[in-house]
């Protein structure tokens, strides 16, 4: 596997596989990769010639007392993972060679309304950050195909959104959510977690389909539901920030009578950790 820390030596090696046709499949994470990440990269090298991933803690997309600094950095371990899933490449860049104008002061690309809402509201400039790095990586990487996990339902649907507006050529391709045995949806934040908390956490899944199948099953309204989901998290001991069912397709709220192209989503503390997860009512 090919790793690159500078944009210039990623750009000469994409542009050798774009002379010899290589449809390039790309992975974009935050690193402390686990087997969702690895899921991703075995997906893009299933549709394409050559597969990239980064690993980038991107500061702009936390925000003042968030968890940048603490983050879980594991590049080594990253590498070895991803070696061992058939990926060819990967860029590890600095800061500064993503914001050479200051992480402050440069360009913004900013989602209006799906990037204000649900997580963008509860984290505010997270999507602005998450839309600005993704269209550096993508023109950096140049990529066919774009894999992201569904996991960060949202961020997918921001991420679309922005490769359609800005025409990236990019397929956007979403991947199902790779779970522990007990519902727990893998996340590096779960590190932060003991065996206690972990066991705990997973009332977030069992909420999310209790959410779907009382939505199915007795017609209660949706501020019913929402209101008895976010009560179950908290007599488990979370806090949460929102429990909700709206459209998949643009986070709008369900016409009456709606049953499916629906999605449930979550976001609640346990401890000082966030963790989200969302369950889609017709997987
Ligand atoms: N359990 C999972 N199943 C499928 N995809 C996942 C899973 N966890 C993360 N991903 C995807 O991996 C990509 C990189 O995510 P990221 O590096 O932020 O990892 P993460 O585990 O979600 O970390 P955190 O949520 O703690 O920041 C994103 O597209 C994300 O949706
Ligand atoms: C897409 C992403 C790599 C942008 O920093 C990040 O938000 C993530 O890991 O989900
Ligand atoms: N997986 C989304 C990245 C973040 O929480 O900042």
């Amino acid at each position: 596997m090919q790793l690159f820390r500078k944009p210039d030596d990623l750009r000469a090696w994409i542009a050798g596989q774009r002379q010899s046709n290589q449809r390039i499949g790309f992975v974009p994470t935050m690193g402390n990769l686990h087997a969702g990440h690895h899921s991703l990269i075995d997906l893009a090298r299933k549709r394409c010639d050559v597969v990239v991933a980064s690993v980038f803690v991107n500061p702009t997309q936390f925000g003042v007392g968030e968890d940048f600094a603490r983050y879980p950095r594991t590049p080594e371990a990253d590498a070895a993972g991803l070696q061992a899933h058939g990926c060819d490449a990967l860029f590890l860049p600095d800061v500064d060679a993503i914001y050479p104008f200051g992480a402050e002061q440069g360009v913004r690309v900013r989602v209006a309304q799906l990037g204000d809402i649900l997580e963008g509201a509860s984290r505010p400039g997270h999507f602005d950050g998450v839309a600005t790095v993704v269209a550096k990586l993508f023109n950096l990487v140049q990529p066919d195909l774009a894999v992201f996990g569904s996991k960060d339902f949202q961020q997918l649907l921001v991420v679309r959104r922005m490769t359609a507006d800005l025409a990236f050529p990019i397929e956007i391709l979403g991947a199902p959510i790779v779970r522990e045995p007990n519902g727990l949806a893998m996340s590096s934040r779960n590190q932060f977690l003991d065996a206690r908390q972990r066991e705990q956490a997973s009332v977030i899944h069992q909420t999310l389909l209790w959410m779907r199948d009382r939505w199915r099953g007795d017609g209660q309204t949706r501020a019913e539901t929402e209101g008895a989901a976010r009560d179950r998290l908290a007599e488990s001991g979370l806090q949460p920030d929102y429990a909700v069912v709206r459209r998949s397709e643009d986070l709008g709220a369900p016409a009456p009578g709606q049953v499916s192209g629906l999605v449930a989503l979550i976001a609640a503390r346990l401890g000082s950790v966030r963790l989200i997860d969302n369950l889609q009512f017709d997987d």
